[in-house]
């Protein structure tokens, strides 16, 4: 079978959108190029991939999406193109938002973003593995995350995740309850089940994410029984937990924050990542004005990540 593949040139920070962009409108596989990606592998002596091995960019960003021939694709080509130059709107950079269209065979696509998508360590005692390699651990204590993303954001690679991914490293110490707000594919609540949390709710407004998640959660011996389900931020959610993780955009984090509020445990942590760092003040002013404090600000290249708690009288 021919994929008409489109290709949207950008930069790091609109990588996400555009990929919802292109899935709203029919695509069934998504790769990302990500020059700040490679920078920051390259950055990290412990990697376990093959670096020369791997297409990269050497500035900036490029998102491709892969059609099937029951899709016409030149009848969406304006609609896409409309909505990533929206995407301004949101105070979003898109680079140069140029769309370029190709014809590839079935296999170039499937080898193409399989070859890019290798096992890395995400923290010291986690490692995202994507579930057709047969990787080892290399020593007792390394956890690893079995991953088939499908077309789900997060092959657990991205910096905002592994943001995220640290930050449950550092407040988690095992017995706790935890939301995923955003599972995508589910990458946050396996890291979370490795850290020794025994209750986890996994929720996505996306039911292609919610049908990822729940494959991974089955891959993966640590989340076997774990459920994930269709929901918008915590809507309707009233079940309390001990922490909340968000790795979504920071317009979607701000309505979520005092949803937060309301539902995390006495000593709680609401942990948010997927700030880029035009947007922190944005969130860290919704934060404050929800009596939450910031404990410890991570970052990755553009990226922020909040560990924030409730205010106490101690403050
Ligand atoms: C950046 S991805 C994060 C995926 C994964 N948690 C990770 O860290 O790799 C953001 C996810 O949030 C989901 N999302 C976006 N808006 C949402 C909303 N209003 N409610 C729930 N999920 C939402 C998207 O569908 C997407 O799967």
């Amino acid at each position: 079978m021919e994929w008409t593949k489109v290709t949207v040139a950008t930069v790091n920070e609109a990588v996400e959108a555009i990929a919802n962009i292109l899935t709203e409108n029919g695509a069934e596989g998504i790769q990302i190029e990500d020059a700040a990606d490679y920078e920051h592998l390259k950055a990290k002596p412990d990697q376990i991939i093959d670096l020369d091995s791997i297409p990269h960019l050497e500035t900036g960003a490029a998102v491709s999406a892969f059609f099937p021939e029951t899709v016409f694709v030149p009848e969406k080509l304006p609609l896409i193109e409309q909505r990533v130059a929206q995407l301004t709107d949101f105070g979003l950079a898109i680079g140069s938002g140029k769309v370029t269209l190709a014809q590839v065979a079935d296999d170039d696509w499937a080898t193409a973003w399989k070859k890019y998508y290798q096992p890395t360590r995400l923290t010291r005692f986690l490692t995202v593995v994507p579930s057709w390699t047969d990787y080892q651990p290399t020593d007792e204590r390394e956890a690893l995350i079995r991953m088939d993303p499908g077309m789900a954001f997060g092959t657990g690679t991205h910096p905002t995740t592994h943001l995220s991914v640290q930050m449950l490293e550092m407040v988690l110490r095992g017995g706790e309850s935890l939301i995923d707000v955003g599972t995508g594919s589910g990458v946050l609540s396996i890291a979370a089940a490795h850290l020794g949390v025994n209750d986890i709710r996994a929720y996505d407004v996306d039911q292609v994410a919610v049908d990822a998640a729940k494959e991974n959660f089955a891959l993966n011996p640590v989340t076997a029984g774990i459920d994930a389900h269709p929901n918008d931020l915590l809507n309707g959610i009233t079940t309390k937990a001990d922490v909340i993780v968000a790795n979504i955009l920071a317009e979607i984090i701000v309505p979520l924050i005092p949803q937060a509020k309301a539902l995390l445990n006495d000593n709680g942590h609401l942990l948010l990542a997927g700030i880029i760092a035009d947007k922190e003040a944005l969130v860290r002013e919704t934060l404050a004005a929800n009596d939450f404090v910031v404990q410890e600000a991570l970052h990755m290249g553009d990226w922020v990540a909040l560990i924030t708690r409730q205010k106490t009288d101690d403050d």
